[in-house]
């Protein structure tokens, strides 16, 4: 683990990293995102260095394709990758949106293949089919293990090595419904690497909380990609998040990933106004909290050195500045610090003095203090005098 707290130069492993925020983060319920809003994400996207887009699913309607094609038009410096199931129409509704890639998802758990009334044989047959066809038509073309972390692992094996031989350019491993966890992804991934030297992709899923650590194990592991999204935004609980992954690659000293990590919070704004869903306080990187402190101590130790608590600094990842606030938790340091940022020096006796008014207030407020009332507070100095 990398621990001074500063991002290190770049020289490590460099894991491609495909986001799917325009694909996997518009399924989660509820969010429309206008063509746009595509447009201004996929963009931002392109800012901060992501490797590949699914850009999204062109099946859907002619509206779908209009907005890839014109994503398509502006040549970002990435690539693009339309996703599609394992049926020839979805391919040839990709065909016509012009993406570098398409990526054709294939069901592989016993349920899946029950709940479409296949078998194994039919996926063999549709990757024989579809696969070698649709790399007439793209550059690059993937293809998807549906429900990977609930199939049978010899059957899953078997995928990757018919995937392989048909010519796929990688294979997603999908956590589908977000069962996995570190030590299953590292086992599955190793499993699957020592069958087949097949470029493999890990794409998680948050219900156990677990997606970003998973994306992170799976690079461990193996796979050359992850997919990820912006704010983790997806089908249920969401996919890895883009800003946690990227963030903890970079610190752990051993990756390079290309994100400009300064432009994370600007485009976690941009998502979570187009998607209308909001950043919880505590979202590890760019959430309001994720920077505040209240504890006394600290406050104290932050005052000092701004590394003291908190893993990197707000700048590294476009944030202002750090926040400590006044509040049940507080310190005489803080409390001095608070007032002399408003002209007022007071001394330490002075702070303990007031701390014990600011934690009834506290108390009785079930909140940090706001200005008024900490004016309040430094007013009854007066009165002591
Ligand atoms: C885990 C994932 O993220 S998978 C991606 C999920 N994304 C979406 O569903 C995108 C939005 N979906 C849609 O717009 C619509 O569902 C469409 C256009 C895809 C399909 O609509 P419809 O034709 O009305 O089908 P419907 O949604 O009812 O059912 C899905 C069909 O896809 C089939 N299907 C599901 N996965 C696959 C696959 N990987 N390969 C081939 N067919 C599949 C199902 O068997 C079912 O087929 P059926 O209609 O013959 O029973
Ligand atoms: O592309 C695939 O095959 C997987 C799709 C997906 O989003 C998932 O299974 O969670």
């Amino acid at each position: 683990m990398h621990t001074s707290g500063s991002i290190p130069l770049k020289s490590g492993i460099r894991p491609w990293i495909i986001d799917t925020t325009l694909r996997d983060g518009e399924q989660a319920p509820g969010v429309v995102f206008s063509s746009a809003e595509k447009m201004e994400i996929a963009l931002e996207l392109a800012d901060t260095g992501v490797n590949e887009l699914e850009v999204g699913y062109p099946a859907i309607s002619e509206e779908e394709r209009q907005s890839i094609r014109k994503i398509v038009a502006r040549q970002l410096p990435l690539r693009l990758s339309s996703w599609a199931r394992a049926k020839w129409q979805d391919i040839e509704d990709a065909c016509r949106c012009g993406t570098e890639g398409v990526h054709i998802s294939f069901p592989v758990s016993a349920l899946y293949l029950q709940l479409m009334e296949k078998d194994y044989a039919w996926v063999q047959q549709q990757l024989h089919e579809l696969v070698p066809r649709a790399k007439k038509y793209f550059n690059y073309v993937t293809v998807g293990a549906q429900d990977a972390t609930r199939a049978e692992p010899e059957l899953l094996k078997q995928f990757v090595l018919d995937a392989d031989a048909c010519g796929a350019d990688r294979i997603r491993i999908a956590d589908t419904v977000g069962i996995a966890n570190p030590v299953s992804v590292m086992a599955l991934v190793g499993l699957l690497k020592s069958a087949s030297p097949a470029a493999l992709e890990f794409h998680a899923h948050n219900d156990l909380g677990m997606a970003t650590a998973n994306a992170f194990t799976a690079l461990e592991a193996g796979c050359s990609a992850v997919s990820v999204s912006v704010t983790g935004l997806g089908e249920r609980a969401g996919n890895a998040a883009l800003e946690e992954l990227s963030v903890a690659l970079e610190l752990s000293g051993k990756y390079d990933t290309r994100i400009d990590m300064t432009k994370l919070s600007r485009l976690c704004a941009t998502v979570s106004k187009a998607s209308g869903r909001v950043i919880q306080d505590q979202k590890p990187v760019v959430g309001k909290s994720a920077f505040q402190h209240e504890s006394g101590i600290h406050c104290a130790a932050l005052l000092k050195h701004p590394l003291s608590y908190q893993p990197f600094l707000p700048d590294q990842v476009g944030r202002e500045h750090h926040e400590l606030v006044i509040g049940k938790h507080s310190g005489s340091a803080a409390l001095q610090h608070y007032f002399s940022g408003k002209g007022l020096v007071i001394t330490r006796n002075e702070a303990n003095h007031l701390l014990p008014i600011v934690r009834t207030t506290a108390n009785e407020k079930k909140r940090a203090l706001k200005a008024h009332e900490l004016e309040r507070i430094y007013s009854t100095l007066a009165v002591k005098q």
